[in-house]
């Protein structure tokens, strides 16, 4: 029999990210090759007109598994009876930016939304938010949709463990796919921590520490780093605008983990709820590495970190404490449930 199609938003979704996002959602890439899609796509009266281009596309792409697209700027609609939100409409950074440099201007997106998500979702939604900052919007829209349980909101690193994952493979000579449990820690930020410490790498049929195959210490812990911390500001410098089909990619991965499950022994890294774990503060939306499985994450627990890892822990969290503090300023601490 085939299955009840499920309802699926996306937000921003005449801009550049959503541009590839929708194809790979409607081609069945996240929610599976048996699984009716309804796309709502939301955006804002200023882009009607490139939104009808977008709905026009999609029918021009002729994909069997989308049954129903729903172009709106009414958050009421956009919202309405879905299964899974990508929350990507934010303003994206210009060169020169960093990310919580968009603060004020995108968290009250975020506490609309999570109003709106509060009203006309489904409780078990899962929620996948992408725009930028990323963490501190995900804690400002989850903070706002008290009905909606917290573990079903999430921020996006998955950007940053593709990035950290494929430098891995190019530096040890292996597809990407022989490489796995390469982590990002704390903040989609450039005080992010990629950590190849517990990573693993399959070299000609025999798997062992990406530590022992890099053979590199001075690597794993300056220009590896370094690399994926900036990889975002990179793209920006070469492309004039922020990484679009990389980002489609990894939501993608994101919402595809949390819908499917993790195989034994994989982790991911998702930005979710923080317990206290690892020493980080506890209630800001944190990256750890997660285990998933029927829908549920959980936080990866046993792993030693070094005492650099520690450090740079502890220098992520302070960021995201600062964030959380800058954003209830923003939202004005008298109504703020954060
Ligand atoms: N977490 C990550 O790894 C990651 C990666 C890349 C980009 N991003 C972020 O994703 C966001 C979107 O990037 P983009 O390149 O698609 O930007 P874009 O400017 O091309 O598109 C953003 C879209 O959002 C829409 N929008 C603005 N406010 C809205 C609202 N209130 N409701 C609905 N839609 C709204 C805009 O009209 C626009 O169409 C940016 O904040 C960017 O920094 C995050
Ligand atoms: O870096 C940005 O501002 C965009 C995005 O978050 C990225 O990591 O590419």
């Amino acid at each position: 029999m085939k299955a009840e199609p499920i309802r699926v938003v996306v937000t921003g979704a005449a801009g550049q990210i959503a541009y590839s996002l929708l194809y790979m959602i409607a081609r069945g890439e996240v929610f599976g090759k048996d699984q009716p899609i309804v796309l709502h796509l939301l955006d804002i009266p200023p882009m009607v007109g490139v939104l009808e281009g977008v709905v026009m596309e999609l029918a021009d792409c002729a994909l069997p598994l989308l049954v129903e697209v729903v172009p709106t700027t009414d958050p009421a609609v956009g919202f309405k009876d879905v299964s899974a939100a990508f929350l990507v409409g934010a303003m994206p950074r210009k060169e020169g930016m960093e990310r919580k440099d968009l603060l004020s201007a995108n968290v009250k997106i975020f506490r609309t939304q999570g109003e709106a998500l509060d009203k006309f979702a489904k409780k078990d939604v899962k929620v996948l938010v992408v725009g930028n900052p990323a963490n501190t919007n995900a804690l400002v829209c989850s903070s706002y949709a008290p009905s909606i349980p917290r573990e079903n909101f999430s921020a996006m690193t998955r950007l940053d463990q593709n990035r950290a994952t494929s430098q891995i493979a190019a530096k040890v000579g292996v597809p990407i796919s022989a490489v796995s449990n390469i982590i990002i820690w704390g903040n989609h930020s450039s005080t992010q921590y990629p950590d190849a410490g517990q990573g693993k790498v399959t070299v000609n049929g025999a798997t062992k520490s990406v530590v022992e195959a890099v053979n590199d210490t001075a690597y794993l812990q300056g220009s590896f780093v370094e690399t994926v911390q900036k990889r975002g500001a990179a793209v920006i410098a070469a492309r004039k605008m922020s990484s679009a089909m990389s980002a489609a990619k990894a939501a993608c991965d994101h919402m595809h983990d949390w819908w499917n499950g993790t195989a034994p022994g994989q982790f991911v890294s998702m930005g979710v709820f923080s317990d206290g774990s690892y020493d980080s503060p506890k209630d800001v939306i944190f990256s750890f590495p997660v285990e998933i499985k029927n829908k549920q994450w959980k936080i990866v627990s046993g792993l030693t970190l070094s005492d650099f890892a520690k450090n740079k822990l502890s220098v992520t969290g302070k960021e995201l404490q600062e964030e959380k503090d800058e954003a209830l300023s923003v939202l004005d601490s008298s109504v703020s449930n954060l």
